[in-house]
């Protein structure tokens, strides 16, 4: 086949922009990369031929082989794994196949220290182009005849031509280096940066000698970290494991390294990432914890090693107990794997708890960045619930920092029987909230609940330590058992009686004017200085529950509400002197319409006749102006 000329996706090419214009000061990175990859290729021929050797041809083992040439100027990085064929070439080093990869390119391109970030994600094969000013990829997929190369400058374009040059099986990667960057083939630089980043590498990682009388070295220690003993391992390869296994460039929050033994026989090491990654809620996501058995890698993307609440945990598993010829079907319903999984459920979450009571600081950045993922398991796993509601932390009325449930229990008033609950979008904007106003002044605490998941798992969890969730957006407040905050004593003049006659007369006029718009209209228990309020009825489903599936068309329409009216109000005073007075029934009528429309936009909900809204408010403005006036 001839040499055919293609064009880079569009984010490939803004990606190499940034990459090759970047005066990143930790340009060695790009072996690191091109390494990782080599042993990942490596890896998943090791699998391929469990089932058929045939694929390693005359190899016995595996290698890395670096080749530096001062006088071509060039760098080789070859491996003798998996390879890849014309179509694996054109996808793998033409797109971008990894999601939320456009949203880290733009965040690249918007910020001033955006080239910095490159180190910290990593951008994979492209960052060959910080140093080289042209890249020759010859490969060739292990069980092929055809050999095929892939050329780019990094400027928009490639090319794919056969060759009949490839490696056997395997790749073999040559870097035309920039000017200037001539350190990359200096043998104590490459030395130096593979024990960097690299050590941690299973294959054998070869410089080859450039001289016949000397023999190549192996520059890595060369077998699998996890299975050296704790104390010979040093922060820093760990952490390069890490980046290496994960595909993550932050620090790692928590690592664990424990080996099981006994029934079952494992290894692992995880990690929990300190920051969010891009795609954390992405379907397509993998699971983030490689498989291994016997250290022979078997697959990165095994459902049932980690429940999905956990789905931010790095690292490997690798155990002695699956046959090495484990299908990933076999993997589906494995009585063994179902164990180890559970095993590795309460490691990570014993863990959590040590944490928690010990760092509550360094906890709560952890919650901060994986809660909303980690709620899910209080509605997925019914078998670790009550452990992970004690993990669980959320923000709450009582201040900035995170409370647990039993803080809250422990902090409950006397004559309260239940933890309140607000669930919304935005944090801010729930302490705002007028359903909790009448909470706050008698210093009951409410949960500020924020995350999606909240409204699913309080469908799921009924309660704690006995104490009922309790949304304060519906239902009624029952404020009244709750004892009044040290020192304020309850007065029969503050607040005025539930019902009067005016307020009485006030609530049937606006019932009678919004008719269907409201379920009901009464008295409000939880209003302090509002003057209307949006309530589900207590057996009806949660406000935000319901305009949560109704964005997601799972729901087609929203059960009617019950508007509360503040008693004490001096709007709602002055309304209630208003009715059955001679010709107040228009004024009367808007407002109505008005405290309506008032508390859908509390709720941030939109007003179904916007026309209608403006229209009452500018008579009503005028009104007051010309009367006043
Ligand atoms: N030496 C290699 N042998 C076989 N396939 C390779 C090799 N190098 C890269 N690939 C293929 O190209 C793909 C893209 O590589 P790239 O380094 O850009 O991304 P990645 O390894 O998937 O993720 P990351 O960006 O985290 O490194 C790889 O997933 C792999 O399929």
């Amino acid at each position: 086949m001839a040499q055919e000329e293609m064009q880079f996706q569009a984010e490939v090419s803004r990606l190499l922009d940034i990459v090759a214009h970047s005066l990143y000061s930790e340009k060695e990175i790009f072996l690191r990369e091109l390494i990782s990859n080599a042993s990942d290729a490596c890896d998943r021929l090791r699998y391929a031929a469990l089932t058929q050797p045939e694929l390693m041809g005359e190899d016995g083992s595996f290698a890395i082989r670096l080749k530096a040439d001062p006088g071509a100027k060039t760098l080789t990085i070859a491996d003798n794994g998996i390879g890849m064929g014309r179509q694996d070439l054109i996808d793998n080093l033409g797109t971008i196949a990894r999601s939320g990869t456009a949203a880290f390119v733009e965040q690249l391109e918007s910020k001033p220290e955006g080239t910095s970030l490159i180190g910290q994600f990593g951008v994979g094969f492209y960052s060959a182009f910080m140093v080289a000013k042209q890249v020759e990829v010859s490969t060739r997929k292990a069980g092929e005849a055809e050999g095929w190369r892939w050329t780019s400058d990094g400027q928009g374009a490639f090319s794919v031509a056969e060759d009949g040059e490839a490696p056997a099986h395997g790749t073999r990667i040559v870097l035309h280096l920039r000017d200037g960057d001539e350190e990359y083939l200096d043998p104590m630089r490459i030395r130096q940066i593979v024990a960097t980043y690299s050590d941690h590498i299973a294959v054998p990682v070869i410089l080859e000698s450039r001289k016949e009388d000397e023999p190549d070295q192996t520059l890595n220690a060369a077998s699998a970290l996890w299975t050296r003993p704790k104390s010979e391992i040093t922060e820093e390869q760990y952490k390069e494991f890490y980046h290496h296994v994960g595909h993550t460039f932050d620090e790692p929050w928590l690592r664990l390294h424990f080996k099981a033994e006994g029934v079952l026989e494992y290894t692992g090491l995880l990690f929990i990432p300190s920051t969010k990654p891009f795609d954390l809620f992405h379907p397509d996501r993998k699971t983030g914890i490689k498989l291994y058995v016997k250290r022979v890698f078997i697959t990165d993307d095994c459902s049932e090693l980690l429940p999905s609440y956990l789905r931010f945990l790095r690292g490997i598993v690798d155990t002695e107990d699956l046959p090495l010829n484990v299908s990933r079907e076999l993997l589906q319903n494995n009585p063994r794997l179902a164990k180890i999984r559970s095993a590795l459920v309460k490691r990570v979450l014993g863990e959590l708890k040590k944490k928690a009571a010990k760092a509550p600081e360094e906890y709560a950045t952890f919650w901060n960045t994986f809660g909303a993922v980690f709620k899910e398991g209080l509605y997925e796993d019914q078998a670790q619930r009550d452990t992970l509601i004690e993990l669980a932390r959320f923000r709450s009325t009582a201040g900035e920092g995170l409370v647990s449930l039993a803080d809250y229990v422990a902090r409950m008033k006397p004559g309260q029987d239940a933890i309140y609950t607000i669930t919304g979008g935005d944090p801010e904007a729930l302490a705002k909230s007028p359903q909790i106003e009448g909470f706050v002044a008698k210093g009951v605490e409410v949960l500020l609940l924020s995350d999606p998941v909240d409204d699913f798992w309080l469908t799921a969890v009924p309660d704690y330590d006995a104490k009922p969730f309790k949304s304060v957006t519906r239902g009624g407040a029952d404020l009244d058992k709750v004892a009044k905050p040290e020192g304020e004593e309850e007065s029969d003049t503050e607040k005025s009686e539930d019902s009067s006659p005016a307020l009485d007369a006030l609530i049937a006029f606006v019932k009678l004017t919004l008719k269907d718009a409201v379920k009901d209209v009464r008295p409000s228990g939880r209003l302090t200085s509002s003057p209307v309020c949006l309530v589900a009825d207590e057996g009806d489903m949660d406000m935000h529950l319901e305009r949560l599936l109704k964005q997601q068309n799972q729901l087609e329409r929203s059960s009617a509400r019950i508007l509360e009216i503040n008693p004490d109000h001096a709007l709602i005073k002055a309304l209630s002197d208003q009715v059955g007075k001679d010709g107040a029934g228009g004024v009367l009528e808007d407002a109505a319409w008005l405290l309506l429309d008032q508390a859908l936009v509390m709720e941030g909900e939109p007003l179904p006749d916007a026309a209608a809204f403006s229209r009452r408010l500018s008579a009503l403005v005028e009104r007051g102006l010309v009367s006043g006036g």
